[in-house]
């Protein structure tokens, strides 16, 4: 059967291909309905990637977040017509220790695979865990990365002591309330402060403790650990900024991804004998820990509603430019693209 893929060609520009799917007994085919635009999607569309791993990616789909509908099933593992959401990792072995994402091996929509804008995509059923009933579809769209929040969170609760009086997370971004709003869920118990760079985005988190503008930090300002959610260039001022703050022997979990490397004080983290761990992506458990989590406190849905930004209905590489486009101009929230519907 013939697939329509939208490739990124090159920077800014989509181009349509056509590649042979093969159907076999043992994959699942999955229309997908709403694809929702990340970061890392906005550096390969800019160019915002080194020429080199540009030239060795592309041409390649876009697109790692997103939900579809099944429409092909020969494992019998779904009825037709079941919304899913759709795992972008794909491991090809196991490990008793290192999980699937971090597995060197394991492959990737959209980084090192055709991403999901595409009109069809096919895997091994395990790759597509079943939506609750009735749940936002746009919401639904953006799970992969509120499932890499969920996935950092628990492994912070391995790696952490357990004094978390205080937790400040990095970064008044999506990624920022994500992981502040699933902290504040999963430790009830804790202060979630937020630091940001913008008062207006910073208003935005009404669940936290406190939230503060990065450049008018109180001078006792002390957390216990912290979450750095920024990425780019900032994220070196941001992770040294926790330094300062942070009591001796807490954890600084990283999630922010950037280009070059980022300088920290590393004098302080020995002085402080700090923990320091990253995180990326996130593997089928975190999906369905975090879909269970959405049943029993469906408030957390409500909540990453208010992040919801365009809805941009696409139907051709015309649309898709837009909506990336649109995406880059928007001040806060995710953009979704209502996809074969
Ligand atoms: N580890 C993983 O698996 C994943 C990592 N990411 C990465 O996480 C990062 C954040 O993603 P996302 O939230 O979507 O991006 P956003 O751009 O929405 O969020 C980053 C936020 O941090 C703010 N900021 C800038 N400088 C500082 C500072 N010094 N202190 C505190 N906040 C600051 C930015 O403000 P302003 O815009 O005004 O500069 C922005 O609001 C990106 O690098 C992304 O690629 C995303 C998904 C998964
Ligand atoms: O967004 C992400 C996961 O949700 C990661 O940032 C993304 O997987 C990084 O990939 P790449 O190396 O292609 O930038
Ligand atoms: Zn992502």
């Amino acid at each position: 059967m013939l697939n329509t893929v939208y490739q990124l060609k090159r920077p800014r520009q989509f181009e349509v291909a056509f590649k042979e799917m093969e159907i076999d007994d043992r994959q699942v085919i999955v229309r997908p309905t709403r694809l929702s635009i990340c970061h890392a999607d906005q550096r390969y569309y800019q160019g915002a990637r080194a020429e080199e791993i540009l030239r060795q990616k592309l041409p390649m789909a876009l697109i790692h977040e997103g939900i579809g509908k099944v429409i092909y099933d020969p494992t019998g593992t779904f009825e037709i017509g079941t919304e899913v959401v759709m795992i972008p990792n794909r491991p090809v072995e196991k490990d008793d220790i290192i999980a699937e994402n971090y597995l060197r091996s394991s492959k990737f929509c959209a980084s090192s695979m055709d991403g999901f804008l595409q009109e069809y995509v096919q895997a091994v059923p395990d790759r597509f865990v079943r939506l609750p009933q009735g749940i936002n579809p746009t919401v639904a769209a953006y799970t992969e990365l509120v499932s890499v929040s969920f996935h950092a969170i628990n492994r912070f609760l391995r790696f952490s002591h357990e004094r978390r009086d205080v937790i400040g997370v990095w970064g008044d971004g999506n990624l920022g309330y994500i992981t502040s709003l699933l902290l504040k869920k999963m430790l009830p118990d804790s202060k979630i402060y937020i630091f940001g760079v913008t008062e207006n985005k910073l208003s935005d988190f009404t669940f936290a403790d406190g939230t503060y503008c990065v450049n008018e930090i109180p001078a006792d300002m002390q957390i216990d650990h912290a979450f750095e959610c920024v990425g780019g260039g900032a994220a070196s001022k941001a992770i040294n900024q926790i330094i300062d703050y942070i009591h001796p022997e807490g954890t600084i979990s990283i999630l922010g991804v950037s280009e070059d490397p980022a300088p920290i004080n590393t004098r302080m983290v020995l002085e402080k004998g700090l923990r320091i761990f990253g995180s990326s992506r996130s593997g089928r458990s975190d999906y369905e820990g975090l879909l269970q989590l959405y049943e029993e406190h469906p408030e957390v849905v409500s909540y990453l509603e208010n992040i919801m930004g365009a809805e941009v209905e696409v139907r051709d590489v015309k649309d898709i430019t837009r909506a990336f486009e649109m995406d880059i101009h928007k001040l806060m929230g995710k953009t979704v693209m209502i996809w074969n519907e």
